[in-house]
């Protein structure tokens, strides 16, 4: 299981790094990467265990992030209740169409790789379609929106070397696109 010294930290060029893709089938240590990426965000959401392994709370986790440069992120992202909005290990994502409009998180983004808070709103599409392969290597598509969206193009930027505050505009970083949609 990873625990916070397993994730690498901004200032490590992987994390600058474009990612190379997975080939399939997948090898047994891809296989192993996808479990263990998952692994980390259930451990992680869970509020005993998170304090037991002193993990960050995560709801994506990108290969990189663990200094593996393949393309493969796991997300999980709980939605009310007990219910999951998505739970997925995203091989070789790409994001084929965007909504024109733009959302943010309104209250900023974290990232597990980067230790201080960056204020600001990070400016993402409000809604994407992403194709990518699952474990099985079967190509999916899906079309995501708000949350779920923010957080999927947080995990594909790391495959891309991005990190979310590259987004934060540095004079203007409460400044949102009349347009735009501030996510809670
Ligand atoms: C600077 N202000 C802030 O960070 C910030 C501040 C307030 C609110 C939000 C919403 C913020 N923003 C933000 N909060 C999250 N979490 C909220 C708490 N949650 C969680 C926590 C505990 C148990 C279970 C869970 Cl689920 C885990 C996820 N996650 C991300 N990101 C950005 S996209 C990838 C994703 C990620 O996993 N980052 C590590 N951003
Ligand atoms: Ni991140």
């Amino acid at each position: 299981m990873y625990l916070m010294k397993d994730i690498t930290r901004d200032g490590d060029p992987v994390l600058r790094a474009r990612a190379k893709k997975v080939q399939f089938p997948l090898s047994e240590a891809d296989k192993q990467l996808a479990h263990d990426l998952m692994e980390y965000l259930v451990v992680s959401q869970d509020e005993e265990e998170n304090k037991k392994y002193h993990l960050r709370p995560g709801v994506g986790l990108a290969a990189p992030q663990v200094g593996v440069s393949e393309c493969m992120a796991a997300v999980l992202v709980p939605g009310p209740d007990d219910s999951i909005l998505l739970k997925e290990v995203l091989i070789n994502p790409v994001v084929i169409s965007n909504s024109v409009q733009d959302a943010a998180l309104s209250e900023g983004e974290g990232c597990l790789s980067v230790d201080q808070d960056v204020e600001g709103y990070v400016v993402r599409h409000d809604r994407i379609t992403v194709r990518y392969q699952n474990l099985a290597g079967e190509t999916k598509k899906i079309r995501l929106k708000n949350y779920p969206a923010i957080v999927c193009q947080h995990e594909i930027d790391h495959l891309n070397g991005i990190l979310f505050y590259d987004h934060i505009n540095k004079k203007t970083p409460f400044k949102m696109d009349p347009e735009g949609i501030l996510i809670d």
